[in-house]
């Protein structure tokens, strides 16, 4: 069967930095696959490469079949994309913002209010949907990106850290559309995540990454079960990278730090 996601000998260098490398993995249809690492690690850059937002140097990437070099187009139908940074517009109701997806994705205009009807829905937001975008709390905000995301119905949906910033009720609130829609619809999900727990909750498979490499590659119990009982992501970190998280994390540097704050505050303000 072709997988939803082949990603062979993937590189990409920012100048004489190298995010990714030599990176190859493969994720099946209907499948939750997470990439897990600290900061910086290249989970970013990866989805930005085969969503087609970033131009391919080195390597090749198919979805469903489709070669991302060669068919970005095809491609891009067949995702759906939660950026980190804000995607919304603030000065819109609810129903507005996807009503603009929908007609960006080229839902045919009959279809366009019951598909906007169905996204809302699943997301829990008809009873919000005629307030302006710019009222609603973090999670509420969350919900409304994965409902635009949601309105071409992908085959393929991509999350850049679904729940940063978001408080414990909110993230499993999301957690929870997202485990449904992937039931309802038999959907691939591929997220970006710093945390283990996240992994847990929705994950099939996940990746580990670290300098732009993978480092391991198994079910979030099978990377935790080889870092010993009880393993949090941190005991897995160090068990498969030699590395300890909290030395990288200082190591890194206050910009990224500030940054993910700076996008947490924009989200939540
Ligand atoms: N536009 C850019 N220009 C230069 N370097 C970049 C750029 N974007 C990312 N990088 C660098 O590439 C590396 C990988 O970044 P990337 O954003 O993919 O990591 P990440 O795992 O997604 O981290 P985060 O969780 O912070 O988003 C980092 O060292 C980062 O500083």
């Amino acid at each position: 069967m072709t997988a939803a996601i082949d990603i062979r000998a993937l590189g990409y260098s920012f100048g004489s930095h190298r995010a990714v490398d030599d990176l190859s993995l493969s994720v099946e249809a209907g499948e939750c696959f997470g990439l897990l690492g600290p900061n910086g690690a290249g989970k970013t850059t990866t989805i930005r490469l085969l969503n087609t937002l970033l131009p391919l140097q080195t390597g090749e990437v198919e979805i469903f079949g489709r070669s991302v070099r060669t068919e970005a187009m095809v491609v891009r139908r067949l995702l759906g994309y939660v950026p980190q940074q804000l995607s919304i517009e603030g000065a819109l109701t609810g129903r507005e913002n996807v009503e603009w997806f929908a007609r960006l994705f080229d839902v045919p205009r009959r279809e366009r209010a019951s598909r906007v009807d169905e996204v809302l829905d699943m997301v829990d937001l008809r009873a919000d949907e005629s307030r302006l975008a710019s009222t609603y709390s973090g999670g509420m905000v969350r919900r409304l990106e994965l409902a635009q995301a949601l309105v071409n119905r992908p085959a393929l949906l991509v999350l850049d850290e679904p729940t940063v910033g978001l408080d414990p009720v909110a993230r499993d609130s999301v957690w929870q559309r997202v485990a449904q829609m992937q039931r309802d619809h038999g959907m691939t999900v591929l997220l970006t995540t710093h945390y283990m727990e996240e992994a847990d909750a929705l994950c099939d498979r996940v990746a580990l990454m670290h300098r732009g490499a993978l480092r391991a590659l198994g079910s979030p119990d099978e990377l935790r079960a080889a870092a010993g009982p009880g393993a949090t992501l941190e005991d897995v970190f160090r068990h498969h990278t030699g590395e300890a998280l909290e030395d990288l994390d200082v190591e890194k540097g206050g910009l990224r730090g500030v940054r993910a704050t700076r996008r947490t505050a924009r989200r939540l303000g």
